[in-house]
C-alpha cells in the first residue's frame, strides 16, 4: 500500500478539526514546497544525480536545513535503490514516509507535556520579544481550562512596556488569574507570589512568562536562571516544562536562538509560532533533526484554538494534502 493511502487511514481516525488546522495552517508551504516536489517528480523521466541534486535544492529552500537535508537525501537514495525505484512519482511517497520518519524517529519522540494529576505543574515560557510567547500563553491556558483544569498565569516580562496589560487580557479572555507586580519589579519575586497563589488557589498549572530582550544575552540567560531557582525551590521538581517558543518565519535565525537558549537553559520542547505565515515549514525537521528538542506545539493561526498539539502525521499531511486525499 502506498504511504500516501496509509496516511489517510491513519488520518481519518483522527480529529478532522485538527487536520484541518494543519492543512489550512500549512496552505503555504505546500504551495510553495509540495508543488516544487509535484512539478520536479512529472519533469523527470528517471531517478537521477540531478532529480536528488534538484529536490536537495528544494528541501533547502524549504527551511528544512543542510544537515537534515544531507541526511534525507542520502536515506533516498538508499531507499530507491533497495525497492528499485524507477519513476519519480513514486519518490514522492518515500519522501514523505521518509519525513515522518524524521520526526517519529523513536529518540524522544513524545509531544506530550510533562503534566501530572493532582500536583501543581510550573510552565516556563521562554523566547526573544515578538514570536509570539504572549499569545502562545493565552492559547496554553485555554487549551487547559478546555480540559477542565485550573491555570494561573505569572507576568514575569517586567521589562517590555505593555507585557503585562497584554497578558493580562489573556487572562480576562480566559478567565486566567494573572499573578503581577508593577513594571520594573524584580522577576523572580513576581515568581515567587505566583507559586504561592499557585498553591493557595490549589491551581493545576502555572504558566510564567519571561522577558525576552536578546541585546542582552548575558543578563537574560541569569535572570531566567534566578527565575528558575526560586521556581525550583518552592516546588522540587519544578519548572516541569521549559518552553521554548520560535517564530518560524524567522527560518535559521529561529535554529540559532534554538541553540543559545538550549546552552544556558535545559529547553524540554518548543512552541513554533506562526507556521501559517511562512511557505517555508521545513523549519520542524531541522529543529527536531538538529536539536534533538521535541517541538510540542505549532501556532498555526491567530486565534486562540490556532495552537495546536505537533504531530508528524498531521505535518506531512498538511504537506500533502490534496495527494493524500486522493490515494
Ligand atoms: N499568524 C500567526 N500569528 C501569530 C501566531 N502566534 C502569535 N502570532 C502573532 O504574533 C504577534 C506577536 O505575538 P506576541 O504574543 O505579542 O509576541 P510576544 O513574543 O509575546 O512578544 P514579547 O512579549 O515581546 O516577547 C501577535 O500579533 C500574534 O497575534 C501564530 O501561530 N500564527
Amino acid at each position: 500500500m502506498s504511504f500516501f493511502k496509509k496516511l489517510k487511514e491513519s488520518i481519518t481516525k483522527q480529529s478532522d478539526t485538527v487536520s484541518n488546522k494543519f492543512k489550512d495552517g500549512l496552505t503555504k508551504t505546500r504551495s510553495n514546497f509540495s508543488t516544487r516536489v509535484n512539478e520536479l517528480v512529472s519533469r523527470f523521466r528517471k531517478v537521477d544525480e540531478e532529480f536528488f541534486e534538484e529536490l536537495e535544492e528544494i528541501l533547502i529552500g524549504a527551511d528544512v536545513g543542510v544537515a537534515t537535508v544531507m541526511d534525507l537525501i542520502e536515506e533516498l537514495k538508499t531507499e530507491v535503490k533497495v525497492r528499485n525505484i524507477q519513476d519519480p512519482l513514486e519518490v514522492r511517497d518515500v519522501i514523505s514516509e521518509k519525513l515522518v520518519e524524521i520526526y517519529d524517529d523513536g529518540k524522544e519522540s513524545s509531544t506530550a507535556l510533562n503534566i501530572k494529576e493532582n500536583q501543581l505543574n510550573v510552565i516556563l515560557v521562554v523566547g526573544v520579544n515578538g514570536v509570539g510567547k504572549t499569545t502562545t500563553i493565552g492559547k496554553l491556558a485555554n487549551k487547559f481550562k478546555n480540559e477542565g483544569k485550573s491555570v494561573v498565569l505569572a507576568a514575569g516580562d517586567t521589562f517590555r512596556a505593555g507585557a503585562i496589560e497584554q497578558l493580562e487580557v489573556w487572562g480576562q479572555r480566559t478567565g486566567t488569574a494573572v499573578i503581577k507586580q508593577s513594571a520594573g519589579s524584580d522577576p523572580a519575586a513576581v515568581m515567587f507570589d505566583a507559586v504561592q497563589a499557585a498553591k493557595a488557589r490549589k491551581a493545576d498549572i502555572l504558566i510564567c512568562d519571561t522577558a525576552g530582550r536578546l541585546q542582552n544575552k548575558v543578563n537574560l540567560m541569569n535572570e531566567l536562571e534566578k527565575v528558575k531557582r526560586v521556581i525550583e525551590r518552592e516546588i522540587p521538581g519544578a519548572p516541569h516544562e521549559v518552553l521554548l517558543v520560535l517564530d518560524a518565519t524567522t527560518g535559521q535565525n529561529a535554529m540559532s536562538q534554538a541553540k543559545q537558549f538550549s546552552q544556558s537553559t535545559n529547553v524540554t520542547g518548543i512552541v513554533l509560532t506562526k507556521l501559517d505565515g511562512t511557505a517555508k515549514g521545513g523549519i520542524v525537521l531541522a529543529i527536531r533533526n538538529e536539536l534533538e528538542i521535541p517541538v510540542k506545539f505549532v501556532g498555526l493561526g491567530e486565534k486562540i484554538d490556532d495552537l495546536q498539539e505537533f504531530n508528524a502525521q498531521q505535518y506531512v499531511y498538511g504537506l500533502f494534502a490534496d495527494l493524500v486525499e486522493e490515494a
